[in-house]
């Protein structure tokens, strides 16, 4: 048999439509297509269907033939051949399945109990064996440590002698409303629950869950594990100025820094500086106990020196880095006196911290979550719902003006059915660094979409992760999701619309996008249009910083994503949906219509 009989059963078989391979055998199949050059260029796999149901005898024969031809798997695989019925949902549909995946693959509970396993009386975590001699402590701080902390005590059972944990005031009653009870902890835990830092602020609770937390790690002995649950949103829950620094001085500095444009690392830098807690604080407090920090990382690029200002992780501070980014923002002539004082007295402060030592009185830092993982469970699951995943990055930031763009660009460059004009890769290279992307992860991302256009490999689904930035210069509500949408649906005007065409959504992974409902939204080339129709003015939106209310208007609203808080927290998840370009078999009579589908 030779290759023209393999494609022609092949495209008997592609064409049946009804019938389909569990994913397994079907990203098989395709790498050992993708294999053969022969084969490569005559097929677009976007036509492969999915789902899984009972066996189906007459695939079987067809598909034998296929395997044995290109030499690679035994008949054995084959016992996975199954029937379906082909699910064909919608390009919105699959982008929201997918954000959903996403979330789901860092909820509180899920990383905990990925990252924690329970062997007869100890934990393993990251591959080292801690032993529960009803030794286990417990403290948190963030915005998702309340379900981090239910998972915890499930795990370590009755080991857990106590706990107290410090999160957003409120979230125990919105748990309950959203019917997360999984996230909340049973009436008879041992972990005290403190809310507080109202609005995201250090305040006077969180300061008093601060110290409680303090007083639990002193008391602690050698002879004890103390575990502390750590996400984004913690510096504020875990506020403990240095004396003479008062709540209200440290607050103060801290608010002037963000409101003066100072990234998370510029603002957690100094945070550390002045806090008893943060950099190590809490670390050196529970010496000689050894600590394990599971963090769920919130923080682009998951620094633990930075995520919630690592209370676990011994970091020196330099007086002279911290002075020089107050100068930076201006801020070095008006800094009270306590600040001044405490900034003189320099570095190191915590000798006694023996980082990533599994011994006694040492310390292990994990990340447990993160964006990378959403991103990854994303993709798996874009496999199944007949994409091919790219991953460009988990980096990205910079205003969203720049990142619209790229997004805009990278759709123009796997849309186009000639061979793109070099100026649209160029100029891509140039946005890269602006927005975070490393040129390696667009240049591979680039040959990935070249090819998938040359050889027609189908749909793809490029993933991407990150928190931009912006820029506000109005007083509507919205937020970088809603308004990275937006003017990504404004970048996409003119191509085709879905499903023939491209689709953006953005995200925030915590279900809420700035000071609104929504977690983000998902647009397309026909967004202009629709405004248009509907009388909205889209620039005026984006002036005015207005993009919830614009997309709470637009087409009734369809296009905002609304998951509802998460309970979790990993930054942003963007994604552009790029359906296949059809490609024609050349003189090839078959080459009709029915090759030309859309995924
Ligand atoms: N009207 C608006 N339009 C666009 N962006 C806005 C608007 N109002 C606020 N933002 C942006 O929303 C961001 C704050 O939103 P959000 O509360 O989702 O922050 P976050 O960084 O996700 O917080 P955390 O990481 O603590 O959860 C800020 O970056 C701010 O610039
Ligand atoms: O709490 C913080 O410092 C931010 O959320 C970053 O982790």
């Amino acid at each position: 048999m030779h290759y023209g009989q393999a494609r022609s059963i092949i495209t008997h078989w592609v064409h049946i439509q009804l019938f389909t391979i569990s994913s397994q055998i079907c990203e098989t199949l395709t790498n050992v297509l993708f294999a053969v050059p022969a084969l490569r260029a005559h097929f677009s796999f976007d036509q492969i269907p999915f789902s899984l149901s009972t066996q189906h005898q007459p695939l079987q024969q067809p598909m034998a033939r296929i395997l044995s031809l290109l030499h690679s798997q035994t008949l054995v695989t084959l016992t996975g051949v199954r029937r379906t019925v082909v699910c064909r949902m919608s390009l919105e549909a699959r982008a929201r399945e997918l954000f959903a995946t996403a979330v789901e693959a860092v909820q509180p509970d899920a990383v905990v109990r990925r990252g924690v396993e329970r062997k007869d009386d100890s934990l393993v975590i990251d591959g080292r064996t801690f032993a529960l001699r009803n030794n286990l402590h417990l403290v948190g701080f963030g915005k998702a440590v309340l379900g981090m902390a239910a998972e915890a005590e499930r795990i370590a059972g009755d080991h857990l002698v106590k706990g107290v944990i410090s999160v957003p005031h409120g979230i125990q009653e919105t748990l309950r409303c959203h019917g997360k009870s999984q996230m909340l902890l049973k009436d008879n835990s041992r972990i005290k629950v403190m809310e507080g830092a109202k609005h995201n602020l250090p305040d006077g609770d969180a300061q008093h869950a601060a110290q409680c937390i303090k007083q639990l790690a002193s008391e602690l002995t050698e002879k004890d594990l103390l575990l502390v649950l750590i996400s984004g949103g913690g510096s504020a829950l875990l506020p403990a100025p240095i004396p003479p620094i008062s709540l209200e001085e440290k607050h103060d500095v801290t608010r002037r820094l963000a409101g003066a444009g100072a990234t998370i690392q510029e603002l957690n830098t100094v945070r550390r500086a002045l806090s008893l807690l943060k950099g190590g604080g809490l670390a050196h407090v529970a010496h000689p106990a050894q600590v394990v920090a599971l963090i769920l990382s919130d923080v682009i690029g998951d620094p633990l020196d930075l995520i919630a200002s690592g209370p676990t992780v011994r970091t020196d501070v330099w007086p002279e880095e911290v002075i020089s980014i107050l100068q930076s923002y201006k801020l070095s002539d008006s800094l009270p006196a306590s600040v001044k004082e405490v900034l003189g007295r320099g570095s190191p402060r915590w000798e006694n911290i023996k980082e990533e030592s599994a011994g006694k009185g040492g310390v292990l830092n994990t990340v447990i979550g993160s964006n990378s993982i959403a991103l990854k469970s994303a993709g798996r699951r874009a496999r199944e719902l007949g994409f091919r995943p790219v991953v460009l990055s988990g980096d990205v930031c910079g205003d969203v003006k720049a990142v619209s763009r790229l997004y805009g660009l990278l759709a123009r460059f796997a849309s186009s059915r000639e061979e793109p004009a070099p100026e649209l890769a160029a100029e891509m290279l140039r946005l890269g660094p602006e927005v975070g992307v490393e040129s390696w992860d667009l240049c591979r991302t680039m040959q990935v979409l070249d090819e998938g256009r040359k050889e027609g490999w189908g749909a793809t689904c490029l993933l991407a992760g990150g928190e931009p930035t912006v820029e506000l210069t109005g007083k509507g509500r919205g937020g970088r999701n809603q308004e990275l949408a937006l003017r990504v649906g404004l970048e996409l005007r003119g191509m085709e619309l879905p499903p023939k065409g491209p689709m953006f959504l953005s995200g925030g992974t915590d279900g809420q996008d700035g000071p609104t409902d929504a977690a983000g939204a998902i647009t397309d080339g026909g967004l202009w249009e629709e405004a248009r129709a509907q009388g909205l003015d889209v620039e005026g939106t984006l002036k005015d910083n207005d993009s919830f209310t614009f997309l709470s208007k637009v087409s009734g609203g369809h296009r905002l994503l609304s998951p509802g808080l998460t309970g979790t927290n990993v930054m942003d998840v963007h994604m552009l949906l790029l359906p296949s370009i059809p490609i024609r078999i050349p003189n090839d009579p078959e080459a009709d219509d029915r090759s030309l589908r859309y995924m």
